[in-house]
């Protein structure tokens, strides 16, 4: 019997109003996640990888809207939530890491006011037992010193360590699904470096599976068990992730991997669209 994926989407489809037109940004988009695996999502920017994943959440912005496809989670439909039900899904089911972390904090609270108030909006009744469950969290997520912590500023951490704080308050509530929307690259090196062997820990000791997507080959070569290809809105080739890296089929991942030995991808693409399938 065929096991139940954790996360389907199936043939969604994306589009931008602008004024009086209307601008496809995802098209015929279809993949699967299986429980505990990670799976990459790479493309060029704008080719809408981050349209997917907030089409996932149902936090598109206004003005762009999803006229199509189906959305699963463990085998039900997201399409008929209510709006209280997507806001315990998101948090409680499905977290969401992004490229800059200084962005998900407000400046005027603490890391502490942040990590308890999630935990009581998300069914912590008890501000000791969030607060308990926050040391812990911060603790295992690699940041000494949790108890200080919890009293600083955002501005008082780094980026990466404001990345494992996003990290800490996403795992304290046990989900299902982590989106990684770009998690590394408003970061250093070693801090990119840390962030992907953490996030390789939270699945092989929590079990919680990742949709990884970034524009950078190599982070997904990091983690990523099954690659997507996007480019202009499309899945152009998926594979298991050492398939994909030593024999790409398709003209465009051919051209991904050159690009990060340096070639222009951008002319290189119009070559591909002008029909060359098997530019490489
Ligand atoms: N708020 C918005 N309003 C209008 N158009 C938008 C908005 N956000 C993104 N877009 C457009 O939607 C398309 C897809 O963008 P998306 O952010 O999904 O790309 P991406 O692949 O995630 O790129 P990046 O890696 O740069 O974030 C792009 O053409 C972009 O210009």
């Amino acid at each position: 019997m065929k096991k139940q994926p954790l996360l389907a989407v199936e043939g969604l489809e994306i589009v931008i109003r602008r004024k009086e037109q209307v601008v496809p940004v995802v098209r015929n988009l279809s993949f699967q996640i299986d429980k505990g695996a990670v799976f990459g999502l790479v493309g060029e920017s704008g080719c809408g990888k981050t349209m997917t994943c907030l089409a996932v959440l149902n936090l598109l912005p206004a003005g762009i809207m999803q006229t199509g496809g189906q959305i699963q989670i463990n085998g039900k439909s997201l399409g008929s939530l209510s709006s209280a039900e997507w806001r315990q899904l998101r948090g409680d089911r499905i977290a969401l890491i992004m490229q800059n972390p200084m962005s998900a904090f407000d400046a005027i609270c603490t890391i502490g006011d942040h990590f308890i108030e999630t935990l009581l909006a998300h069914g912590k009744t008890d501000t000791k037992v969030a607060r308990a469950t926050a040391i812990e969290y911060l603790t295992r997520v690699g940041l000494p010193d949790a108890g200080l912590l919890l009293r600083q500023y955002p501005f008082e951490l780094s980026g990466g360590m404001l990345q494992r704080v996003i990290i800490a308050i996403a795992l304290a509530q046990k989900p299902d699904l982590i989106i990684a929307d770009e998690p590394t690259t408003a970061l250093d090196a070693t801090s990119q470096v840390q962030i992907l062997d953490l996030l390789a820990g939270v699945r092989r000791d929590f079990g919680t599976s990742i949709l990884l997507i970034s524009h950078d080959l190599a982070v997904i070569a990091r983690l990523a068990d099954e690659v997507a290809v996007m480019c202009d809105g499309q899945i152009v080739e998926q594979a298991p992730a050492g398939e994909l890296f030593t024999a790409p089929q398709h003209a465009y991942t051919k051209l991904l991997l050159k690009a990060r030995s340096g070639l222009n991808l951008r002319c290189e693409r119009r070559v591909v669209h002008a029909g060359s399938a098997t530019a490489s």
